[in-house]
């Protein structure tokens, strides 16, 4: 039998993210309920977690019992939120592993005391349904098996991956942001089976069963998506009538210079741009 996840888990910031990794990892039973504790600075969302069975605590000080600590709160709030935490800090016991989009190992090291071990890591919600897109960097006081605790909470919601740090604000403006990207676009092909006489529930269900589809033939095959949609498009045929509409518009391009914005827009939250 696989054994259990053997630490205790903190979450500085019970927000989104939070909830969704907490919901996620649950659900996948890599802990136990009394296992994780969560601190937020709103009330109600205190009680949202006590209601899902899991531990709360009155101040942010209280989550130095725990071993790993996620931060969860928004970028703006990471100097704030550390500096609670800091005099309690123990670089032998606690693992420091940042969600916060743009925000470098280097700046989360320097509100710790010295020698902290930080892991930045870029998760998405889909952790909630444990198809989690993950990326994450290791700083260096971190050990390997501080990396295979961070390998351990996130393959347990999904697929995560180690890569050099510089990329993760690209990782955050391609899967960080990129449900939205993909919950646009399954609004629009809903949308366009409505104007074309789809009853709404009719059309919602087969857009989103359409990109599910998409995605396990991407995912599961060793095909590229070009090869994929190819064989879509039977010659003079309906589907090049609309694929050659998208690239009218731009479809492509659209999604590129959207995922260059969000980079962008996480390198300026890091200070860095
Ligand atoms: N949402 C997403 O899809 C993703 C988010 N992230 C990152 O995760 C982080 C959290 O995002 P998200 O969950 O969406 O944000 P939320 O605003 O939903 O959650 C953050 C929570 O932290 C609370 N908070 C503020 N200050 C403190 C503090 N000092 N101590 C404890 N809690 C505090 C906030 O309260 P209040 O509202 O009053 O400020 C809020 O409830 C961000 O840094 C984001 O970049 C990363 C990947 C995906
Ligand atoms: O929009 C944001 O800033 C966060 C980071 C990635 C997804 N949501």
């Amino acid at each position: 039998m696989e054994q259990r996840f053997p630490f205790k888990l903190g979450f500085l910031g019970g927000g989104v993210m939070a909830e969704a990794i907490v919901r996620g990892i649950i659900e996948k039973k890599l802990v136990d309920r009394s296992a994780v504790t969560v601190y937020d600075v709103v009330e109600s969302r205190l009680e949202l977690f006590q209601k899902m069975g899991v531990g709360t605590c009155k101040n942010s000080f209280e989550l130095l019992d725990s071993d790993v600590i996620v931060l969860a709160v928004k970028p703006d709030v990471v100097p704030e939120a550390l500096r609670s935490v800091k005099d309690g800090w123990k670089p032998e016991k606690h693992l420091l592993v940042s969600i916060c989009a743009g925000v470098g190992i280097g700046t989360l090291e320097s509100h710790l005391v010295s020698k902290s071990k930080v892991i930045r890591v870029m998760p998405n919600t889909p952790c909630l349904v444990g198809e989690a897109a993950v990326a994450f960097s290791c700083g260096s006081f971190a050990t390997a098996d501080d990396q295979r605790i961070v390998e351990k909470i996130f393959s347990s919601v999904g697929l995560a991956q180690c890569v050099p740090e510089k990329l993760l604000d690209a990782v955050t403006g391609v899967s960080g942001s990129g449900p939205a990207y993909v919950y646009m676009f399954i609004e629009a092909l809903a949308d366009g089976g409505v104007l074309n006489g789809l009853p709404r529930d009719v059309s919602l269900s087969l857009a989103t069963q359409t990109v599910l589809g998409a995605a396990k033939m991407v995912a599961s095959g060793n095909e590229h998506p070009a090869k994929l949609r190819n064989a879509v498009e039977s010659p003079g045929g309906t589907t090049i009538h609309g694929t050659s509409t998208l690239e009218k518009h731009h479809f492509r391009n659209a999604v590129i210079q959207a995922v260059t914005a969000a980079t962008n827009r996480a390198k300026e939250l890091g200070g860095s741009k």
